[in-house]
Order: structure tokens, then C-alpha cells, then sequence
């Protein structure tokens, strides 16, 4: 099958290295006896550190799929010195695919490949954002897609938003198992995306894990008794102080496309701070809470060295602008709220989900980038490296914290 590469407006030579690469890997795969399907999406972007950054998802048909055979095609990649490297060798994550995706004989693979050359200020860096409009969504786009979403379920925002979770939780059970991270706690906002995040504490449930909600203020969609009394979900109104002792990762439901890009407001305060201070991993829904939905990380968050550093965000729909600021581990695209030709309607290339999927990994990421002396990102590897299976132990005086005594009572 032809494999086309879409959006060629890019740097001549990038395009050439890119297309170049991309055939040798194809090559391979057809010497291994694999039936190529297609390249999507294709995007290039100018990362923090200068360099150009070339991302695509290889969708692949099996046709005599032997887990062998398609070990030995990926997982020991023939790697041009210098050039680019490759990100899903370092991930176990791959493997894991490789085991979900052989009962429908296809096959995701990210690939991002990123030159070690530094690119030249003018020739194509900064100018690749508008490049690339394709593969991300401006918020207007992003908040116009939600309300198409739900005008099409028939003005059933529960529905939207169970849609939503259920790519999320598809996402985040393949990062954090059960047996390692049973304990999740969820921040959730008072729009939509917190009632996402409810829904996800309801499906993880349902997955053998233990989750727990999180509200600063009422939401507008969720009746929080009903939660507890349905689903025997705990709900917290303030942060618990043993927070990272007894949850392993924390979701941050708190912000989506709804932000209004100003102050965080007064009730979230609190929670807020958790979430930019904490060691435990963060799974963002949609845009990690209070950064700027095109450019990332704000200014004021940045002054203060502290914003949100996801390591698994989840786009739902399409990734959003502030996206290519996401350092963290894995990025996800999910939701089967929009059907997937929504966004290519509109010009808008996504990728894929394969199979039955509500989700697929569009980028596991190799980067690290420095703020203010804060690190954020960590190649090869999960960013928050502080996340371990045996938490610390915290020696807190009772008398001091009233919150304890709540949740001791
Ligand atoms: N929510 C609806 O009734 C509808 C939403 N529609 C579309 O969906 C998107 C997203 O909806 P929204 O609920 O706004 O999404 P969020 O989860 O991101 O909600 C965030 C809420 O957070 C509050 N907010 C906004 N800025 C701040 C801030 N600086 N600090 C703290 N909190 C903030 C805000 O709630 P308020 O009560 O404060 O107004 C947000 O609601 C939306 O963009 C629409 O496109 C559909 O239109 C259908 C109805």
C-alpha cells in the first residue's frame, strides 16, 4: 500500500531526511513480510532545544503476524548514527502494544525522530508552529468541536463526557497498571472536564482500581453524593495531607478548553498548588490545568518556576496548540465523542485509533527542557522519576493539621 506524507510545505531538507528514514523503516518492514498501511499524522515542529522535531504514527497491517517476527522488525531498529533516534525502543510501552494489537493485526507505532542539529532561528523554527496548523487545534476550534460533540449525542453532556473518559482511562490503564498504581486521585474542575474526570474515576473502578474524587467548588454537572453512594467512590472537598501516601497517581480533571486563561481562581488555590508541587505522576485530561491553551506553561506559572508537568497527557479529539509544550512521558489522542473524520473534515489530520480503540499514543517523548532551573521531561523514561512503588513515609503532627483530622474521622 502507498504511504503518502501530507503537508510538504516543510523544510526541504528536513522532509527529505524525514521521507528517508521513514522508507528504510518501511523497507525493513516489508523485508520482515509486513504489509505497510499508512503514515499518519506527519508533523514537524522546532522543540524547545532548537531542534527539529519529525513525529509520525505508522499504522500497519499484519497479514502472517508472528510476535517474533514483529520483534525483530521493531524492536531492534537499525539506527543512522546521528541522525535521529528512536523513542519506542526505550519504552516497554511498545511491547505492551504489540501484545493488545495482535488480536486485530494492526499495529501503531509512534516514531519521532528529532535531529541533533540544531535549527537555524528564521529558517523554519519558530515558523513551523504555522506549518503545521493541521495537527494541532486552535481552543476556539477545540471548544467549537465540543460543542459539536455534544449537539451530536443530543445534548447528552453525561454521555460526552463518558465517551471521553473511556479513551482517557484506556490511555492511562496502559502507563499505570493496576498492580503498580491501584490508588488514584482525581482533581476534578466544575465543567465538563471535571464531570470527564468523574467518569474516569467510575471506569477505573470498574478496572479493579481504587480512585477517589477530588472537588475545590460544586460542578455543574455532578450531584457529588451520588458518587459516593452510587459508585462507593470517596469524594474529598480539601487536599489530604497523606495525599502521596496513599495515592500512587493523581488525574488533573480540573481545567480543559473552558479555561479562561486568567488567574486561577480563589477555591482551586489549594488544589492547585498540589498539583504543581507534587511528586506524584499527573495524567492531564484535555490541557494540563492552567496552562495557556495555545502557548503552554504561562508566564506567571513560569516567574514562579511552578505550572502543572503532566507525564501522560491525554488530548481528546485533537491535540491542542499548547501540546507541543507537553514534556512528559506519553501523549495520547482519545475520545470517540466526534467521529474521526470530524476533524478531517476540517482540515485537521489525526491519527487513527486502531481497532476498537477510543485511543492511540501519538508521542512518547525524549525531551527534557529546563525552566527557571526546574526540569521537565526525561528521556526514556517516566518524568516523574519521584514516582515509586514503595511510597515515602511522611511523619506529620496531627495537632498541627486539621485536615488529618478529618480524614482520620
Ligand atoms: N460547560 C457547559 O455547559 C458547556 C460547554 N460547552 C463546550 O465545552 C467546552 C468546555 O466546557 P467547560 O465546562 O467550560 O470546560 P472546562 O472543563 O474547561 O471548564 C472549566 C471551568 O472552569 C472555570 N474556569 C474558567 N476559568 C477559570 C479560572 N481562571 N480559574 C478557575 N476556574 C476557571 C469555568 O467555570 P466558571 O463556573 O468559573 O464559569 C469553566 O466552566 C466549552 O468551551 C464549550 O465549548 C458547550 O458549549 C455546551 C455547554
Amino acid at each position: 500500500m502507498p504511504v503518502s506524507l501530507h503537508h510538504v510545505s516543510y523544510r526541504p531538507q528536513i522532509i527529505r531526511l524525514g521521507r528517508l528514514i521513514l522508507s528504510a523503516i518501511l523497507q525493513a518492514l516489508s523485508v520482515a513480510g509486513l504489509v505497510c498501511g499508512r503514515v499518519n499524522p506527519y508533523s514537524l515542529s522546532k522543540h524547545s532545544s532548537g531542534c527539529y522535531l519529525m513525529e509520525a504514527v505508522l499504522s500497519f497491517t499484519l497479514p502472517n503476524f508472528t510476535p517474533g517476527r514483529v520483534m525483530a522488525a521493531f524492536l531492534q531498529p537499525q539506527p543512522v548514527p546521528g541522525l535521529y533516534r528512536h523513542s519506542f525502543r526505550q519504552h516497554n510501552l511498545c511491547r505492551r502494544r504489540l501484545v493488545r494489537f495482535s488480536s486485530s493485526r494492526t499495529l501503531n507505532l509512534n516514531v519521532r525522530m528529532l535531529s541533533d542539529t540544531p535549527g537555524q532561528q528564521g529558517q523554519g523554527g519558530e515558523n513551523a508552529q504555522s506549518n503545521q496548523p493541521n495537527a494541532y487545534v486552535t481552543p476556539e476550534v477545540a471548544q467549537q468541536a465540543m460543542i459539536d460533540a455534544i449537539a451530536l449525542a443530543g445534548d447528552d453532556v453525561q454521555r460526552v463526557a463518558e465517551l471521553c473518559a473511556i479513551g482517557f482511562v484506556e490511555a492511562l490503564t496502559q502507563c499505570y497498571k493496576v498492580s503498580d498504581a491501584p490508588a488514584v486521585f482525581v482533581v476534578c474542575g466544575p465543567g465538563l472536564t471535571g464531570l470527564i474526570g468523574v467518569y474516569t474515576a467510575i471506569k477505573l473502578k470498574e478496572k479493579g482500581y481504587d480512585p477517589a474524587v477530588h472537588f475545590s467548588h460544586p460542578s455543574k454537572y455532578v450531584d457529588k453524593s451520588s458518587i459516593r453512594k452510587k459508585y462507593d467512590i470517596p469524594v474529598y472537598e480539601f487536599v489530604p495531607t497523606t495525599l502521596e501516601f496513599y495515592f500512587q497517581v493523581i488525574v488533573d480533571a480540573l481545567l480543559g478548553v473552558g479555561f479562561d486563561g486568567g488567574d486561577i481562581h480563589a477555591p482551586y488555590w489549594q488544589v492547585f498548588e498540589m498539583l504543581i508541587s507534587t511528586r506524584r505522576p499527573i495524567a492531564s485530561i484535555d490541557v494540563p490545568s492552567g496552562w495557556d491553551l495555545t502557548t503552554g506553561p504561562r508566564p506567571i506559572d513560569r516567574t514562579a518556576a511552578t505550572f502543572i508537568k503532566p507525564e501522560l497527557l491525554v488530548s481528546l479529539g485533537a491535540p491542542k496548540l499548547c501540546s507541543k509544550m507537553f514534556a512528559g512521558a506519553f501523549h495520547f489522542v482519545a475520545g470517540l465523542h466526534l467521529p474521526q473524520s470530524y476533524f478531517e473534515e476540517k482540515g485537521i489530520s489525526v491519527p487513527v485509533f486502531p481497532g476498537d480503540s477510543h485511543t492511540v499514543l501519538l508521542s512518547s517523548s525524549p525531551f527534557q527542557f529546563t525552566e527557571n532551573g526546574e526540569a521537565y521531561g526525561k528521556p526514556g523514561q517516566f518524568n516523574a522519576t519521584l514516582y515509586t512503588k514503595n511510597p515515602r513515609r511522611q511523619w506529620v503532627d496531627i495537632d498541627d493539621d486539621m485536615d488529618l483530622w478529618d480524614e482520620l474521622d
